[in-house]
């Protein structure tokens, strides 16, 4: 279990991280959001007291300063790329194993993990941004430890990658880790997460699971196909408090339910041809909750 309790960083005038505190469970992949400059690399690094700030971040009730082998405890990866220069891959994590009391044997066995055996011999600094990210991952995995903070891990990765990264994350947590993973792929970690904690301008915007950030930041719609759209229209247009696009033999009906919605069409006698809830995107969910506190907004050519 992470807790991070008021955690605050600024740079001069500029707050980047402003009173953030949250829990990450133990079972669960959380993924961690927010806008380009929201504040999510500076608090992955407070939390792994790799900067000065304010608050606390306690892993398992302790401190990650606190803690005699780390390595054993937090899988971290914040920067990818963050390599020996001249070492070959394995030797890099044999390197670090033996500065944590981890067996030599185990660089094979994370090489194999993250799928780079065949290059462990080769130095990173060839590698491209998608096998750093591996080599970061098996790095994070070498002490085997119930606790992983992610910087962005599938950047760069190939869609297989992702797809991969996605499973190994999954089963991750599915063995009790805690998982904390940042990431801009939306549909990806619509996929991937349980819960989610969003930031914006550093400040918190939801904490919770993923399901209840799309139910709180967009509208469900029911998709309805008639030949008598138009009729149908009207009668739900009559209820109130409910929007209707009607478009050809098409209704997209937003404020009313499914149910609703068939009992309405049956009162009036309106044949159906679909009646269809539609649950809106996480994508759809993070634009409306984020919109308001984007930093860096771009034009349109
Ligand atoms: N060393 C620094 N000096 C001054 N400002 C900084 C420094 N590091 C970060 N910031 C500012 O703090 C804010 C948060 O940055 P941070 O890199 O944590 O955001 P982020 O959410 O990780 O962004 P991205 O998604 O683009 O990687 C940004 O406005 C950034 O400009």
């Amino acid at each position: 279990m992470i807790t991070a309790e008021a955690l605050h960083k600024h740079y001069g005038d500029k707050v980047a991280v402003d009173d953030l505190s949250f829990e990450v469970r133990p079972g669960t992949v959380t993924g961690f959001l927010g806008p380009n400059g929201a504040g999510k690399s500076t608090t992955m690094r407070l939390m792994l007291d790799l900067d000065h700030g304010g608050g606390v971040t306690l892993f398992d009730g302790r401190r990650f300063s606190a803690i005699r082998h780390p390595a054993r405890e937090i899988g971290a990866v914040l920067e990818a790329k963050a390599f020996h220069p001249t070492r070959s891959a394995r030797d890099h994590l044999r390197m670090l194993a033996a500065g944590s009391g981890i067996p030599a044997s185990r660089a094979d066995e994370v090489l194999e993990l993250v799928g780079l055996a065949e290059v462990k011999r080769k130095k990173p600094d060839g590698f491209s941004l998608g096998m750093a990210q591996r080599l970061g991952l098996a790095q994070a995995l070498l002490g085997d430890p119930p606790t992983l903070i992610l910087d962005e891990p599938a950047n760069g990765l190939d869609p297989h990658g992702i797809h991969w990264l996605r499973d190994v994350l999954r089963s991750l947590a599915a063995e009790g880790r805690t998982i904390f993973v940042s990431s801009h792929l939306l549909s990806e970690m619509s996929l991937m997460a349980d819960d989610l904690v969003v930031i914006g301008r550093g400040a918190m915007i939801y904490n919770g699971d993923v399901d209840g950030f799309v139910r709180e930041f967009t509208r469900s719609t029911v998709l309805v196909r008639s030949p008598h759209a138009d009729r149908l229209a009207d009668a739900l247009r009559g209820l109130g408090g409910v929007t209707v696009d009607l478009l050809g033999g098409e209704l997209r009906v937003s404020g009313v339910d499914v149910d609703e919605v068939g009992e309405i069409a049956f009162r009036h006698n309106v044949m159906l041809r679909e009646l269809t809830a539609e649950t809106a995107s996480l994508e759809a969910a993070f634009i409306t909750a984020t919109e308001a506190v984007e930093e860096y907004v771009g034009g349109v050519a």
